[in-house]
């Protein structure tokens, strides 16, 4: 689980970017974060990806106090949370294949494993059939699965995505959502950031509303 226990961050220019944030994302749960350009969402993802320090107030994930972890405890932390990307980050000079088991070859994991896992993950957004295929010759919605099935190979339980349906048509937006339900379903902590109002009031999620770095509303 994720918790904002009244976090503001303050950057070294002076700027607040985050006012005394307080909520919580259960496990099980799909929660929407969203605000005006500059509200303070990436912020509020960078600080719990430890990529930022709040200046006060506390977060916690999956049970540790964020302030308690040290340098060297960074790695195994981000091991813990999957991130998935607006403009999908792949590797276009490798097959879908390569792109998916990225995370577990840096993490040592043996051939064996890594192709077990990654055929589970490419199972879980659909994309089995396509584990040689080039990320060119994707469209724009299965290029964002190759990223999402990148994000949930390690089994982390916390799933973190910042505007992954900003490239995309309605109708692949919602399909996209619908897979990140599943995974919170199955028991993942899932936080997105998106601007796309129309389709996640749609969606039976919470929101989170963020407005010159204050939380605004949660509905
Ligand atoms: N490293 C930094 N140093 C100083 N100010 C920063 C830094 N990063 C972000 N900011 C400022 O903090 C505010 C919040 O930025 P943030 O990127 O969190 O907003 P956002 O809601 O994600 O916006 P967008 O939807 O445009 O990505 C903005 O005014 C931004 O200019």
């Amino acid at each position: 689980m994720i918790s904002f226990e009244r976090v503001s961050k303050r950057y070294d220019n002076g700027h607040d970017a985050l006012r005394e944030v307080s909520f919580d994302v259960n496990r099980d749960e799909l929660v929407f974060l969203t605000g005006h350009s500059g509200a303070g969402k990436s912020t509020l993802l960078r600080l719990i990806m430890l990529m930022e320090q709040p200046t006060r107030g506390r977060v916690v994930v999956n049970g540790n106090d964020l302030s308690r972890i040290g340098r060297r405890g960074v790695p195994a932390h981000r091991r813990g949370i999957g991130v998935v990307f607006q403009n999908h980050r792949l590797l276009f000079d490798r097959p879908v294949f390569d792109n998916v088991a990225l995370p577990l070859t840096i993490a040592g994991y043996d051939d064996r494993e890594v192709g077990r896992r990654v055929r589970a993950a490419l199972d879980k957004v659909g994309l089995l059939d396509h584990e040689r295929a080039m990320p060119v010759t994707l469209s724009g919605g299965e290029q964002q699965r190759v990223g999402i099935a990148r994000a949930v190979v390690g089994r982390p339980p916390v799933l973190l995505a910042d505007e992954p349906t900003g490239n995309l048509d309605p109708a692949l937006s919602a399909e996209i959502m619908q897979l990140f339900a599943d995974f919170a379903r199955v028991g993942l902590t899932v936080l997105i950031a998106s601007h796309d109002l129309s389709l996640i009031s749609r969606l039976r999620h919470r929101i989170v509303t963020l407005r010159e770095g204050r939380l605004v509303g949660t509905h």
